[in-house]
This record gives C-alpha cells, structure tokens and sequence, in this order.
C-alpha cells in the first residue's frame, strides 16, 4: 500500500513539474593557467530552464556568461556540477541546441536562401521539403527579395536576420543566443528584439539569451538571471510579467518594466 501512494506521489510529481530544457547543476568552471592558481570563472551555478522558456542572462563583463552557453553546448566540460539537456549529460554538442553569437558567421560564397537552407540541411528537413522551409523563414524574416543576395550586400541587421533564419531552420528545441544584436545600432537591435519575439511566439523554442542590455533581457524575457561578477554566480532572478506581446512603446511606460530595470540596475551596482 505504502509502496502504491509512494509511486501515484512519484506520478503526480512528474505530471506537475516537466522535465527542463536545460539543466545547470552546481555548475564549476575553471581555467589552468601556467604559473599561477586556476582561474575560477563559474562557481556553483544551477539553473533550470524550461520547455519555451525564454531566459535572458546579465552580468558583468567577464562574468562567464558566454562561458556557460559554451558548456551547455559541449565545447566546454565543467570542472564540477553537471550540465543536462533534455535530461541527458551533455558530452558533446548536442544536436538539439543551436547557437547563435553577436557576429554573424554566414557563408560569403552562399546566398541568403542558401544560407538558411544550410540550417535546414543539418537539421535533417527532407530535401524536397528544404525550399519551402527556406521560403516561409524568408518571409517570416521579412528577407523578401533578397533570396539571392550575398552576405556581404546586406546590412548589419540583415545578416542577423538571416543567421536568426539559418538557426531556425535547423530546428533546435534549445537555441542559445550570445547578445546576437550586440554589435548592431539602437534602433536595428529594437527592431531585432521584437522580430526574435514574433518568431518565438510562433515556434515557442527555450532561448538562453545573455546580453548586457538589462532593458534588452526584460523586454525579451520570461525571467531575467543576473550573474554577479567573476566567478559568476546567480546574484538574482526576476520572473517578467509584462504582459505578451510585448510593445516596446507601451512596455517603456509601464512602471513594472522601470522597477525592474532599477532593481536589476542595483543588483549589478552600476553608477547613478
Ligand atoms: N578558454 C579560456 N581559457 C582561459 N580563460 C578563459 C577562456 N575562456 C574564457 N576565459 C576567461 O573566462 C572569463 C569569462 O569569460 P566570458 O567570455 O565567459 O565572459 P562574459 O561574461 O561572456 O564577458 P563579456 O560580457 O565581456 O562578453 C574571462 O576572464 C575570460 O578571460
């Protein structure tokens, strides 16, 4: 009987809280260095990030954000804690997590349709079904008319476009995004935001985004992460509750957007 009531407990638990995404477990990461003790760079970080959940990091420069994005994809191993995607320890890269960086790292000799096809080509599409993936992500993408441009007679912002198409086109159910508008104007980066979002809200990926714009990280996410300095460690977390979707406009004005900007902005102990 006791043993019955152990395992409905056992279901009941599973039923309400689904396994994450991803999973940091007490995550250590440190660096030899000659001559000198190990640099210690993540100290003891655990984090869960759910199915469609959109986690947006900040922190300090050289806190180890983008450190962790590279262990969560493989091309790191920890030296303590565990790194879990869809339950299993990462090892190597695994397939379902894609990656995208400030720079964008397209192909110079393929063109703009040809590009995203790269995406639908190591996603495993169906090559009778890559060119109407290519087409929708275009359009998706507002990339119309520049099937067949190359990279280099596109705007910064383009470029973006089409590696956030090329991301997309892969298909990971985990996308990783280290501050991907980074390198881009104002107004081009607020533009980006909310063409990510559109995107997002239709195909409800998980997105670990780390970005050192702290209004950038709460118009975009569901919960903020604030890193302190190094070694990194989890200084605060914030669920957003503006409400989807979000209008930058109106979202500027809503004095939950301020408080928790101000908040995040006193967490990192930045100047008046
Ligand atoms: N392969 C490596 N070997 C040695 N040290 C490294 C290596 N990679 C990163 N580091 C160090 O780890 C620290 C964190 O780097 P990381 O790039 O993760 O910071 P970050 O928070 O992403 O910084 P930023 O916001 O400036 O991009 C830095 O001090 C960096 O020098």
């Amino acid at each position: 009987m006791a043993l019955t009531n152990l395992a409905l407990t056992n279901l009941a638990l599973t039923a309400e809280t689904p396994r994450p995404r991803a999973a940091l477990k007490d995550l250590c990461i440190s660096f030899p260095r000659p001559d000198l003790p190990p640099l210690e760079v993540v100290s003891g970080i655990s984090l869960d990030v759910a199915e469609g959940e959109f986690v947006a990091v900040v922190g300090p420069s050289g806190s180890g954000k983008s450190t962790i994005l590279r262990a969560i994809c493989g091309l790191l191993k920890p030296s303590g804690g565990q790194v879990l995607v869809d339950g299993k320890a990462v090892a190597a890269p695994p397939p379902q997590v894609g990656f995208m960086f400030q720079k964008d790292a397209l192909l110079p000799w393929r063109t703009v349709a040809e590009n995203i096809r790269v995406g639908a080509e190591l996603g495993g599409t169906p090559a009778a079904e890559q060119a109407a993936q290519v087409a929708r992500l275009i359009k998706l993408l507002r990339l119309e008319g520049f099937e067949n441009a190359w990279p280099k007679q596109l705007s910064g912002g383009m470029r973006q476009r089409v590696s956030l198409g090329r991301l997309l086109a892969y298909r990971p159910s985990l996308m990783l995004m280290d501050e991907p508008f980074g390198a881009l104007d104002y107004q081009t980066k607020i533009a980006m935001g909310l063409e990510l979002l559109r995107v997002w809200e239709a195909e409800r990926r998980s997105i670990i985004f780390v970005t050192h714009d702290i209004e950038e990280a709460v118009a975009l996410a569901d919960r903020v992460v604030v890193f302190s300095a190094r070694p990194a460690r989890i200084l605060a977390e914030y669920k957003v509750h503006l409400p989807r979707p979000r209008h930058m406009r109106a979202m500027r004005s809503d004095p939950a957007f301020t408080e928790l900007t101000e908040a995040i902005w006193s967490d990192l102990a930045l100047p008046d």
